[in-house]
C-alpha cells in the first residue's frame, strides 16, 4: 500500500488539501439536504469521538481489539482534524487524544459537500448528477479523504445511508483519473477493484451502482447460480471493476478466466454477511491471491471474530469510521417504528390488514424465518394483493426477475427470507413488516433498513405474539429503539384505507377508457345513485362480501367481541372469568361452551369482562333476556383489560417462550444463542393460559393448541356440556361470586 500511497499523493496533492479543507466544515455542521446528519447527530458522533481506550472498547462490535492497530479513529473525528492535520496525523499518536471540544461547529455551505464541488473528473460528476447524487452523504464524507489518501478503512454506519458510494466515489475517481491519461483502453485488461460480496442480489445492486455512476468504466458482477460463459466473455473484454460472491470468483480463478494480480483496490462489503453464509475460507482463499501492495476497505455491521482476525491479517494500519456507534439508535431516523400484538392463528389476516393499512398501496417487504413460511405468506396474501416470495429455493434467474419487477412496481409485497434483508436496495420501500421476530438484533436492523433509505421515511412493524413480549423489550434495549405498541387495525380502518387506495388506482385509468364506460356508469347512476358508485369501490377493494367479523382480542376472523356489564347493586360478587362462564351457561349454553379469552376490564368502577364468541353465537345471544342490571353488548374498542399490563415477574414462566427452551438455549437477553429465537415456531400466544389467572380459555373448537393436561383451561369447571358437564359445576356463582352452584341456584337469589 506504501508505493500506492506514493502514487496517489503524486496525483492528488492539490484535491486532497481541498478535501481537507471542506471535510473541516462539512464536519462543522452538516449540509441542509443532508436531513439525516443534523448538527446534534454530528455532535453526538463527536461525542463518540471521545476515543479514550475505554471507551472504544464499549463500542459495541467495534471493541479496540477488533483492529489490528489502536490506530483507529472515528470518521468525524477523522474528518474534524483534517484541517490541521496532515496525512501523517491521522496515526498513532492522534488517536487516543480526546477531541478538542472547543472546536467551533460553524455553519455549513451546503456547497462544500456538492459532488459538483469535489473536482472529480467532469465524466463522473456528470454521471453522479445525473443520477440525483449531487452531495455526499456523511459516511461518503467520511470515508472520502482517508479512501483517497490510501488508508486502509474499516466502516461501519446506517443502513441506506451510502456505503456503497462510500467507497465507490473515490476508487471511481481514481480509476477516471487513471482512465484519462492512457492513451488507448487495453482489450483484455485486468481488474483492478474487487468488490466481495456475501450474496448475489448484493454483487449485481452494488455492480448497478457503480456502473450508472461510471458508465464508461467496464464493471463486471460475477456470481453463481447462472452461466459461466457470459461472465467469462465479459471477463476477457477487459475490466476495471469486479464485483461478485466469493464461490464464483473462486471457480473463475480456477478455471483461468479471472486474473486478480493486478487488483489495487479491494472492498468487503458486508464482511459480516459473510461469515454468516459460509464464505469465510473462500473470502481468505481470494485474499491470498491479491497482490500485497493494494487499498483494502471493509464494511462490517458488526466484527465477530473472523472479521477481527480478517482484518489483523490482511489490513495495513486501518482507520476505523463508525458512524452508528453503540449508544445510538442503529436505525435510519427516518424509519418509524411499530410492534403489533397477534396470535399465531390470525397472522395472516393481520399482515394483510398491516399491509393495506399501513402501505397504502406503496412497496412492503414482509420477512419469515423459513422459506416455506416466505412461500406460504405470499401465497395467501395473493388473494387480495399483488405478491411475490423471495428465498434461497428459488432459482437466481426468478430471483431476478422478482427483484425487478418489485423495483418496477409490477407487485407491491415482496415477502422474502433474510437473504434480502442485507444490502438489497430497493427504492421507496414504505413499509417492512417482521412477520416472525428476527434472529438477532442485527437483523432487525437490516431488514428494517429496506426502509427509509437514502434520507427518506418508512414504517417498519414488528408482529411479536403475547409470549414474545421481553423479547421486544431486549431488541429496544439492545437496537436503542423504541416501538409504538399498537393494536393491529380495526376493520374499519382497514375498509378506509382500501377504499383510499381505490381511489387512487381510478385515477390511474386512461381517460379513454372512462369515455368507453361512461354510459353506462350514468346509467348506473340514475338507476341506483350513488351506490353504485360504492359498488364499484367495494368491488375493486376486495370487499364485494361484507367483510366478516373479527375478534377485538385475537384478531380471529368469524368471531366478535362482547362486553357484559353488571351493575354492582345486583350482586355482591366481583366479576371473574368463571362467572362469566356459567352466567353465560345460565343465559345461552351454547355461548358457554364456545366462548373464547375471557378478559376482566381493568377499570375498577366497572364489574365487566370482555369476551370472544363466534359470531353466529354471539347473535343469539344478544337476542336473550339478560337478568336484570346485566348488559351485553358488541364492542368495536375495547376498553383497557386488566391483563394489558407489564409483564409480571413471572411472566413467561410457563409461556411458549419457555417451553421451547428446553430445545433451544438463549442467552439472558432472550436471544436464541443458535439461530433463531423468533423462529417461526414459536408459540401461539397461549403462553399466559399457565401462569396466569385473569385470562381464561375455554376449550372451544378453536382451542386446538393448548394443553389437555392441567385443569386452568377448564372455565366454569367443565370441559364443555357435552361431556361430564352439568352434574357437578366448578366454577363460581355470577350472582353471589361463590363456589360450586350457578347463578341460577344461587341461595342468595
Ligand atoms: N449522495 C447521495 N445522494 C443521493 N442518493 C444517494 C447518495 N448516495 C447514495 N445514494 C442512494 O442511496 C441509496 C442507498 O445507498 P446504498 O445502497 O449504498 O446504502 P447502504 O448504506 O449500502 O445500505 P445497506 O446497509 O442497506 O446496504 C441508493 O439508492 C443510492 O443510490
Amino acid at each position: 500500500m506504501a508505493s500506492l500511497l506514493g502514487v496517489t499523493a503524486i496525483h492528488h496533492a492539490p484535491n486532497l488539501d481541498m478535501y481537507r479543507r471542506m471535510g473541516t466544515t462539512a464536519t462543522a455542521s452538516p449540509a441542509p439536504s443532508l436531513s439525516f446528519a443534523d448538527k446534534s447527530h454530528l455532535i453526538a458522533l463527536k461525542a463518540q469521538a471521545c476515543f479514550s481506550g475505554t471507551n472504544r472498547r464499549n463500542l459495541s462490535g467495534f471493541s479496540s481489539s477488533a483492529i489490528a492497530t489502536p490506530n483507529s479513529i472515528l470518521s468525524e473525528e477523522a474528518f474534524s482534524s483534517l484541517d490541521g492535520f496532515s496525512k501523517d496525523s491521522l496515526d498513532d499518536n492522534f488517536i487516543d487524544s480526546e477531541p478538542d471540544s472547543s472546536l467551533a461547529f460553524s455553519a455549513a455551505d451546503d456547497d462544500e459537500l456538492a459532488i459538483s464541488k469535489l473536482h472529480l473528473p467532469q465524466r463522473l460528476t456528470d454521471a453522479l448528477q445525473k443520477r440525483g447524487i449531487t452531495h455526499l452523504f456523511p459516511i461518503q464524507r467520511a470515508v472520502l479523504v482517508p479512501a483517497l489518501e490510501g488508508r486502509d478503512l474499516i466502516a461501519r454506519a446506517k443502513t441506506g445511508t451510502g456505503k456503497t458510494l462510500a467507497f465507490g466515489i473515490p476508487i471511481l475517481k481514481k480509476l477516471t483519473e487513471d482512465d484519462e491519461l492512457r492513451s488507448s483502453r487495453r482489450r483484455s485488461r485486468l481488474p483492478r477493484v474487487l468488490v466481495l460480496t456475501p450474496t448475489r442480489e448484493l454483487a449485481k445492486q452494488v455492480e448497478k451502482e457503480i456502473k450508472e455512476s461510471a458508465p464508461y468504466l467496464n464493471t463486471v458482477c460475477v456470481y453463481g447460480g447462472v452461466s459461466y460463459v457470459t461472465q467469462q466473455n465479459a471477463l476477457s473484454r477487459g475490466v476495471d471493476v469486479v464485483v461478485g460472491t466469493p464461490g464464483r470468483i473462486i471457480d473463475l480463478i480456477n478455471g483461468n478466466s479471472l486474473n486478480l494480480g493486478e487488483v489495487e483496490y479491494l472492498v468487503l462489503d458486508e464482511a459480516d454477511q459473510m461469515l454468516a453464509v459460509g464464505f469465510e475460507e473462500d473470502v481468505e482463499v481470494i485474499l491470498e491471491k491479491l497482490p500485497s501492495q493494494r487499498q483494502n476497505m471493509l464494511f462490517s455491521a458488526t466484527m465477530p471474530t473472523w472479521v477481527k482476525k480478517l482484518a489483523r491479517k490482511y489490513l495495513e494500519n486501518p482507520l476505523t469510521i463508525d458512524l452508528v456507534g453503540d449508544q445510538d439508535e442503529k436505525l435510519a431516523e427516518g424509519i418509524k417504528l411499530h410492534a403489533i400484538l397477534t396470535t399465531a392463528t390470525s397472522k395472516q389476516t393481520i399482515l394483510r390488514d398491516l399491509v393495506t393499512v399501513y402501505a397504502k398501496g406503496g412497496k412492503t417487504i414482509v420477512f419469515t424465518q423459513t422459506k416455506r413460511d416466505a412461500d406460504e405468506v405470499s401465497l395467501a396474501l395473493a388473494n387480495s394483493i399483488t405478491s411475490e416470495a423471495l428465498h434461497g429455493d428459488i432459482s437466481q434467474h426468478q430471483r431476478e426477475r422478482t427483484l425487478n419487477g418489485f423495483r418496477q412496481g409490477k407487485f407491491t409485497v415482496l415477502v422474502a427470507t433474510d437473504v434480502a434483508s442485507r444490502g438489497l436496495d430497493i427504492p421507496n420501500v414504505d413499509l417492512v413488516i417482521h412477520y416472525e421476530l428476527p434472529n438477532d438484533p442485527e437483523t432487525f436492523v437490516h431488514r428494517s433498513g429496506r426502509t427509509g433509505r437514502a434520507g427518506k421515511e418508512g414504517t417498519a412493524i414488528l408482529m411479536f405474539t403475547n409470549s414474545q413480549r421481553r423479547t421486544v423489550r431486549s431488541l429496544e434495549r439492545d437496537v436503542g429503539c423504541k416501538f409504538e405498541f399498537a393494536n393491529p387495525p380495526a376493520i374499519e380502518e382497514v375498509l378506509e384505507s382500501s377504499a383510499e387506495q381505490v381511489v387512487v388506482t381510478l385515477r390511474g385509468v386512461h381517460p379513454e377508457s372512462i369515455e368507453f364506460f361512461t354510459p353506462t356508469a350514468q346509467k348506473l347512476i340514475d338507476e341506483q345513485g350513488p351506490g353504485a358508485l360504492a359498488a364499484a369501490l367495494a368491488q375493486l377493494s376486495g370487499f364485494s362480501h361484507p367483510p366478516s367479523s373479527r375478534s377485538l382480542i385475537n384478531h380471529e376472523q368469524g368471531w366478535v367481541t362482547l362486553q357484559l356489564t353488571r351493575d354492582p347493586s345486583y350482586s355482591r360478587g366481583f366479576l371473574s372469568a368463571r362467572s362469566v362462564t356459567g352466567f353465560l351457561s345460565d343465559i345461552y349454553s351454547p355461548a358457554a361452551d364456545e366462548v373464547g379469552k375471557i378478559h376482566l376490564i381493568a377499570d375498577e368502577r366497572i364489574n365487566g369482562a370482555v369476551f370472544d364468541l363466534p359470531e353466529e353465537i354471539a347473535k343469539e345471544l344478544l337476542n336473550k333476556e339478560l337478568p336484570e342490571g346485566n348488559t351485553i353488548l358488541k364492542v368495536t374498542k375495547l376498553p383497557p383489560l386488566q391483563d394489558d399490563g407489564p409483564p409480571s415477574d413471572n411472566y413467561g414462566r410457563f409461556s411458549g417462550r419457555e417451553r421451547n427452551s428446553r430445545n433451544s438455549s438463549r442467552d439472558r437477553r432472550g436471544y436464541r444463542t443458535s439461530r433463531g429465537w423468533g423462529s417461526s415456531r414459536d408459540s401461539d400466544d397461549d403462553g399466559d393460559l399457565f401462569g396466569r389467572n385473569r385470562s381464561f380459555r375455554t376449550n372451544s373448537s378453536r382451542g386446538r393448541n393448548f394443553k389437555s393436561s392441567g385443569d386452568d383451561w377448564l372455565i366454569g369447571g367443565r370441559r364443555s356440556s357435552r361431556s361430564s358437564s352439568v352434574d357437578r359445576f366448578g366454577g363460581s356463582c355470577f350472582n353471589c361470586g361463590r363456589m360450586g352452584h350457578r347463578a341460577s341456584e344461587c341461595p342468595d337469589k
